[in-house]
């Protein structure tokens, strides 16, 4: 196959023809007919000489296949690597041979390689002559057939050209037993064998491109565990120069890259861990097979640091993805009064430190908005911020989403296993809203991973280490769930390091304007009307800091843009037609502090905005101004739909 490396793609194959020079001599009467399709060198050498030459084409590259006949072709075929085509004696060559030897004796003697032909017996008849044959494998034996012929008196002897050059010694008649046709038929095998050999060697220039140039060190052993190739990469590893691996066996090279237990049990091994030179690699030991025979095998290893490398590259782009998600920076954080002023304090402080904070307020208070603040302030800034709404998943739906799982892990996992959100937080900040909804068993592996800073995917034994801070908050007095035994009470104080609790609505009735300006603005701007937010605002200004907000600033968010849709499209505020504004902006007319609302009237409320939106529990929410979480919690106490 090396011959034909240095072959360049369309050249015309060449072929390099060996023998005594009776076959070489009818050889070259037809050279010619081959002239279109393949450079032919004929040479008129034998068995050692023979091997030479061919072995210098060889090292050269400038043959891609051979031709000889008999027992030069098997010699040769013996000693080289590329393909040696053989010319073979045919029935009817053997015939034509007996008519001309008939002409000069009717004792003729056949010699040939390998075996006696016994249908000769019956042409022998035919002929009416006397025919001796025999056999030989090598050169001496062809010789030594020879002369015990001669010596039995037969004057003619028909063989290949070796057969010849022995008679031809013994002052014997010979005649060469090969045909023009058998000449032809060995050529064109050749050719073929040479058009076979350029595909092969095409396809191991590209593997060995590829093996040249991949990162991963690869090495390859024949049956013994002796090695067969190994890339440079493999090469630098063991320290070795270039080829000085090959055919050593790979226990003397380095133990740990021995294939015999793969050659043996004929399985694979992937990601083992090996220690080679003071260093850690990765590596997969795979059998090679061929027709479904073990023909070898081979390994590929790893350096560990380029693994966690690649691994630290996959996670950035991850993190650039998630850092579009975070929008919201301490100076997006609206609202002027002294709790907002302290709170926003408070944050920027946390955000100096590393530790695990815990965010409580009530619902639409801003927790993920401040989560998301803390971070952009942190050192952390630019990572990944990845947020998690602890109640809206069921635990084992909860448990995978956090943890991530391995191939396999559980019947339906996804092929190739799934990276969990504290791998995909790794480096950043990870948000566990709702934290007081998490499921016991999932706060002790929660607090395991505060504690030990690594991960273990479910269907997994390895630990994965992370590198994050997290960021909780609940609407939940956690105190109180801890003592209903409903939350650990060792996770609730390493939760909560830094605790901040947002200020409800209703406890800084002074920012309802500011945030309410903010929103109508924002609104504004979407709708591409140039009317000013104040004009929107002022006139319902009453209202607005009369109400007393149980849906918090989400709930206003969401009234502001209702509102500001009624006032585009009817001009100003004080031209939106009573009805229609009490209607569409119910809140404005509902006075009172929520707790004072009968659960009846809560109720009915509810399932009335639920009706208005076709039963529609994300349109319901936004109504409301509630997250969906919320106001699933909010139906489940109120007994709406089941
Ligand atoms: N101080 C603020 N300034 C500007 N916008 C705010 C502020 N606080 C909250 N918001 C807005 O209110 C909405 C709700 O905030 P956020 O989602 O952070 O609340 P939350 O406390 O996490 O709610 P929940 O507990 O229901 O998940 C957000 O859309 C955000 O735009």
């Amino acid at each position: 196959m090396a011959a034909a490396l240095r072959a360049r793609p369309g050249e015309r194959l060449r072929l390099c023809f060996l023998s005594y020079r009776h076959l070489t001599h009818l050889a070259r009467t037809v050279l010619d007919e081959y002239a279109q399709r393949a450079e032919i060198e004929v040479v008129d050498r034998a068995f050692e000489g023979a091997l030479a030459v061919a072995q210098e084409r060889e090292r050269m590259g400038t043959v891609d296949a051979f031709v000889s006949a008999g027992a030069n072709a098997s010699y040769l075929r013996g000693s080289l690597k590329s393909p040696v085509a053989t010319i073979n004696v045919g029935g009817y060559d053997i015939l034509l041979a007996l008519l001309r030897a008939r002409e000069h004796s009717d004792r003729v003697g056949i010699v040939t390689h390998r075996r006696t032909i016994p249908e000769i017996d019956a042409i022998k008849e035919l002929l009416r002559i006397e025919v001796t044959q025999g056999a030989y494998q090598t050169a001496e034996e062809a010789s030594a057939r020879v002369k015990e012929m001669a010596a039995q008196g037969f004057p003619v002897i028909i063989g290949s050209s070796v057969v010849m050059e022995a008679a031809e010694k013994l002052g014997i008649h010979g005649i060469l037993a090969y045909s023009l046709a058998g000449v032809r038929q060995g050529l064109e095998d050749a050719l073929e064998l040479a058009r076979i050999a350029r595909l092969e060697s095409a396809r191991y220039e590209q593997l060995n491109g590829v093996l040249q140039h991949v990162q991963e060190a690869v090495l390859a052993v024949d049956l013994d565990d002796r090695i067969t190739a190994a890339n440079p990469a493999m090469e630098t590893l063991l320290g070795l120069s270039a080829g000085a691996a090959i055919g050593r066996f790979a226990v003397e090279v380095e133990p740990e890259l021995s294939l015999a237990g793969v050659l043996a049990g004929g399985e694979a091994e992937k990601g083992i861990v090996l220690r080679i030179r003071r260093r850690d690699f990765i590596a997969n030991r795979i059998p090679i097979r061929e027709h479904g025979q073990i023909s070898g095998a081979m390994i590929t290893v790893y350096d560990a640091r380029t693994i966690s490398e690649a691994d630290k590259s996959l996670r950035s782009q991850a993190r650039r993805r998630s850092v579009l998600s975070t929008r919201y920076a301490l100076s997006d954080i609206r609202g002027t009064s002294p709790a907002i002023e302290r709170a926003r304090g408070t944050a920027a402080r946390f955000a100096a430190t590393d530790l695990t904070v815990l965010l409580s307020g009530e619902s639409g208070t801003g927790k993920e908005v401040f989560a998301q603040a803390i971070h952009n302030l942190s050192a952390r800034a630019g990572r990944a911020f990845v947020a998690v709404n602890c109640s809206a998943f069921p635990e084992s739906l909860l448990e995978s989403e956090l943890f991530g799982y391995e191939d396999g892990a559980f019947t339906g996992s996804r092929k190739g296993g799934k990276v969990g959100l504290f791998e995909a937080a790794h480096t950043g900040t990870l948000f566990l809203d709702e934290i007081g909804d998490m499921p016991l068993t999932l706060q002790t592996r929660l607090l395991r991973v505060l504690q030990e800073r690594e991960i273990v995917r479910l269907g997994s034994v390895a630990p994965i280490p992370v590198d994050l801070r997290i960021i909780a908050a609940t609407h939940q007095p956690l105190e109180e769930l801890v003592r209903q035994r409903a939350f650990r009470a060792d996770l609730y104080y390493r939760l909560n390091t830094l605790n901040l609790r947002l200020p409800a609505l209703r406890e800084r009735p002074e920012d309802v304007t500011v945030l309410a300006e903010g929103f109508v603005t924002a609104c504004l701007l979407r709708m591409g009307s140039r009317l000013p937010a104040p004009a929107v605002v002022a006139p319902l200004e009453r209202w607005l800091t009369a109400y007393d907000w149980p849906g918090n600033v989400r709930e206003l968010e969401n009234l502001c843009e209702r509102l500001t849709m009624l006032v585009v499209h009817f001009g100003s505020a004080d031209a939106i037609p009573p009805d229609i504004l009490r209607h569409d902006c119910p809140e404005l007319f509902r006075h009172g502090p929520a707790p004072d609302v009968a659960p009846e009237d809560e109720r009915a409320y509810v399932a009335g905005v639920l009706a208005a939106c076709d039963g529609s529990r994300q349109a319901a929410a936004r109504r409301l101004g509630m997250s969906r979480a919320t106001l699933w919690r909010r139906m489940k106490q109120l007994g709406i739909g089941g």
